[in-house]
């Protein structure tokens, strides 16, 4: 099946000059969207990991898919103030702006290894800032892996010596 064809372009979302690659018609199309976790899921034999961490909001939809499918915990990282219990906190830049995410400081075990899903790796600046909020709270990033890559933004500079694993490639 040709993912593609399942994510729609919004040119000038949410500011002027981002091309938006819109998932939603991906997710209402039952086949795509259970094509595109079960090809994930596949994928992701390939890689040695305990736990699946995803940031909100898109991360959720795909990464708690994962971890059902593959028996992995999941653990959830979040918008400022989302979660109740005590945090650890990043800044960082994105595409379109600035944002935070936050994780419980005691959501991943010493050494336990860490396998990053987001719906859709940009400048990396996200995935970057995942793998050091996991680093602080003891575990170890096996590999990162992404429904969409935007090659053209160049992520894989900040990621480097990260095993990276994209379905869709633009
Ligand atoms: O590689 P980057 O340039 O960092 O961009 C990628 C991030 O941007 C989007 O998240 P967004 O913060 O828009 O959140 P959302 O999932 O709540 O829409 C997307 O879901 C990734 O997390
Ligand atoms: N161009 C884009 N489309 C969808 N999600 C994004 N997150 C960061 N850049 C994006």
């Amino acid at each position: 099946m040709d993912l593609k064809k399942f994510i729609r372009d919004i040119p000038d979302f949410p500011e002027k000059g981002i091309i938006f690659r819109d998932i939603t018609p991906l997710l209402k199309d039952k086949n795509a969207f259970q094509y595109a976790i079960n090809e994930m899921t596949t994928a992701l034999k390939s890689i040695d990991f305990d736990v699946i961490a995803a940031p909100e909001a898109r991360g959720f939809i795909f990464g708690g898919a994962l971890a059902y499918n593959l028996g992995k915990s999941f653990v959830p990282i979040r918008k400022p103030g989302k979660l109740p219990y005590k945090t650890l906190s990043e800044k960082y830049q994105l595409e379109y702006g600035t944002a935070e995410l936050e994780i419980h400081e005691d959501a991943i075990n010493e050494g336990e290894k860490v396998l990053i899903f987001d719906d859709v790796l940009a400048t990396g600046g996200t995935a970057k800032t995942l793998k050091s909020l996991i680093e602080k709270t003891g575990g170890i990033v096996a590999g990162m892996a992404f429904l969409i890559e935007l090659t053209y933004l160049n992520p894989r500079k900040l990621l480097k010596d990260e095993k990276v694993i994209s379905l869709i490639t633009y």
